[in-house]
């Protein structure tokens, strides 16, 4: 469900104002889900490291050149839309709201339950920042899979650009990105993660994604597509370049299986569905990338939720497109580049002066976003929706 889905829209990429303290920073972006990023020092309610702690107070409340320094981590979280209040009363309970202003369609119930109102940012700006952001600051942010390998992508924050970013969310963007604040929505597709998640739950009665999602694991999904090998009686189609395993037509069996929907199973359909979409993006992805010359496509999106058989199927269809030219590669905050890029943005915006510094013996990595100098750094344990440490120095 998308509530904020509306003509008068801008983005759906949301932050709260803070007007009060930099303490705790807040963003979030809705389409299907709610993210939040925010920000905690070693002050706040929500910390719960004692090396950084214990950092914060070595340091004192003034950094190396005097500046004030505050050390914390930034947050990761995400809600269904349709469990609003769960957020609201996340936020509450984790003090979040404690200095907010902006506002929209949940406006509101924001007003209502946390007194503050709620800010636009423009979508793909954001999403660009954030992905330029994690993909310059964060070690080991993005990885290859294929063959159910893993393996950590080394990015050199000089030699990022141009990248193609496919956000698979309930509908997908392909953004041509040339550098900061440089892009270009260059192609999108309305199948999606929106068409995962809808058709399945129509065709197989699911009650949530992840329940969908996990059948996926159990099912076979050439009892529903149609192959190469069911029209070539069992053999590759060799001329063209097609195995007989290679699907030639998404669900095409069952316009001959003379069965009904009860006579699948919801896992077979799950995983066809998986495929569908996933090989479609790949597809798309590549046409796209060959387009504009682009070597590197980073996927992103909570369509993804890091699941092996969604992100294999992607790579192979980048793979099997470009002949192995072109490469997939996907982000592990892999959601919450908006929302991060939105919370980069009231930054800039409304922390005027303020930078986020690296802690410096740990990556010595710098980011320029937006204007602002941004530098992050991770402390090993950051995986996926978990944490980043990060310092904000104010000037
Ligand atoms: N727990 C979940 N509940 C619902 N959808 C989920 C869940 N986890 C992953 N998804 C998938 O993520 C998609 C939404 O992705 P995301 O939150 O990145 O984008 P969005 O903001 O909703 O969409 P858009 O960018 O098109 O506005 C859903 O359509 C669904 O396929
Ligand atoms: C409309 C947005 C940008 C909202 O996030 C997204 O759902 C999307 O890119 N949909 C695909 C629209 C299209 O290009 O066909």
């Amino acid at each position: 469900m998308s509530l904020l889905h509306t003509p008068f829209r801008v983005s759906n990429n949301l932050h709260f104002r803070d007007s009060r303290t930099y303490y705790n920073l807040l963003c979030w972006l809705t389409g299907s889900l709610i993210k939040l990023v925010y920000f905690c020092t070693y002050d706040d309610s929500c910390r719960d490291d004692d090396e950084l702690r214990s950092q914060n107070e070595s340091l004192g409340s003034k950094s190396d050149n005097s500046r004030p320094v505050l050390r914390g981590k930034l947050h990761f979280a995400k809600f269904e839309t349709s469990k609003i209040n769960d957020c609201l009363e996340f936020i509450h309970s984790m003090k979040l709201h404690l200095g907010g202003g902006g506002a929209y369609k949940f406006a509101d119930l924001f007003k209502e339950k946390l007194s503050v109102s709620l800010d636009k940012e423009d979508e793909m700006e954001c999403l660009v920042t954030g992905a330029n952001f994690l993909l310059k600051a964060v070690h080991q942010e993005a990885f290859t899979y294929l063959d159910g390998q893993k393996e950590f992508a080394q990015i050199d924050p000089n030699d990022l650009y141009p990248y193609l970013l496919v956000n698979i969310g309930s509908g997908v963007s392909m953004i041509k990105v040339d550098g900061d604040g440089k892009f270009e929505r260059v192609s999108g597709t309305s199948l999606g993660g929106g068409t995962f998640w809808g058709l399945g739950r129509l065709l197989t009665k699911c009650k949530n994604f992840d329940e969908l999602l996990e059948l996926s694991h159990q099912g076979n999904n050439r009892v529903i597509d149609m192959l190469v090998g069911d029209i070539y009686g069992g053999t590759d189609y060799a001329k063209i370049g097609l195995s007989a395993t290679t699907i030639a037509s998404s669900f095409g069996k069952a316009i001959s299986d003379n069965k009904e929907l009860v006579d699948y199973k919801p896992e077979d359909i799950s995983r066809s569905l998986l495929r569908m979409i996933s090989n479609n993006i790949g597809q798309i992805s590549y046409l796209n990338a060959l387009r504009f010359g682009l070597k590197r496509i980073f996927f992103a999106g909570f369509f993804i939720r890091g699941h092996a058989y969604t992100m294999d199927t992607i790579s192979v269809a980048v793979n099997f497109w470009s002949k192995g030219e072109a490469e997939a590669m996907f982000l592990r905050h892999e959601g919450f580049l908006g929302a991060l890029g939105a919370f980069m943005s009231y930054e800039k915006q409304c922390l005027d002066g303020l930078t986020v510094n690296k802690i410096p013996q740990r990556f010595p990595i710098s980011v320029s976003s937006a204007g602002n100098k941004i530098y992050c750094s991770m402390n090993g344990k950051s995986n996926g929706n978990e944490s980043i440490e990060c310092t904000v120095y104010g000037t």
